[in-house]
């Protein structure tokens, strides 16, 4: 474990949580930035903070759960007020790629219920153009063969991530195939024509969701906000 890069992801937490306010439905994201974030609310729970959370993952909900954090139902609310979630890469847009933990589905959906999408991010994060990491994608498993095909005409080279001698299976039941698209120059294009393809049930490009981005830089923080 890179301790530095640690310290910026727990910077980049401490200051995101500070966003949260008592009434809020909160989207609670996956990973280990949001990890952070996710026991610094324990804490402010404990000291009389009044919210209400949803989880991205079962690892975040057990999470939650274990430090006090109320839950509620992603299907009995109409909206969620903030969500603070981590990224794999954010650009200069505040376009991402997240995935790299698995949870992307949920974190796609709990992200398009909120109002904002708060990014924390350690200082590696940070990219000219997305494309480096490997774009997650989630398929159902009777189409993943159908979906590299798919892919290998947008010049997507995948593969099927596992988890040891099996598949990697993420909390929906679906498999996740790891592209590398080489340098993505438009993303909005390449989410539009991955959001077309049978089986496919979602991606890790997040175009233009994020409000803010709070990345820890050293021993300090950096906000990017979205049309500032
Ligand atoms: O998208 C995610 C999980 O699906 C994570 O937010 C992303 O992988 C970043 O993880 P970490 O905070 O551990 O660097």
């Amino acid at each position: 474990m890179n301790t530095s890069i640690e310290f910026e992801k727990e910077l980049a937490a401490k200051e995101a949580v500070k966003l949260l306010s008592n009434g809020q439905i909160v989207g609670l994201g996956s990973g280990s930035t949001a990890g952070y974030a996710i026991r610094e609310i324990g804490k402010l729970v404990k000291n009389g903070l009044k919210i209400r959370a949803i989880p991205t993952s079962d690892h975040t909900r057990d999470l939650a759960a274990s430090l006090g954090i109320p839950l509620v139902d992603i299907n009995s609310v109409d909206a969620i007020d903030i969500t603070i979630d981590g990224a794999d890469e954010f650009d200069s847009s505040l376009n991402l790629i997240k995935g790299g933990g698995g949870a992307l589905l949920r974190e796609k959906i709990v992200a398009s219920m909120s109002t904002d999408l708060i990014i924390m991010a350690d200082s590696t994060k940070k990219v000219e153009v997305l494309g480096t990491f490997k774009l997650p994608i989630e398929v159902i498993p009777f189409a993943s063969n159908f979906v590299l095909k798919q892919i290998s005409q947008l010049n997507g080279t995948g593969t099927v991530r596992r988890a040891g001698t099996t598949e990697y299976v993420t909390d929906e039941g679906n498999y996740i195939i790891d592209v590398d698209f080489g340098p993505i120059n438009d993303p909005s294009s390449l989410a539009a024509e991955l959001n077309g393809i049978a089986g496919l049930v979602g991606h890790g490009l997040f175009v233009q969701m994020a409000k803010k981005v709070i990345m820890g830089v050293g021993s300090t923080t950096r906000t990017f906000d979205l049309n500032p």
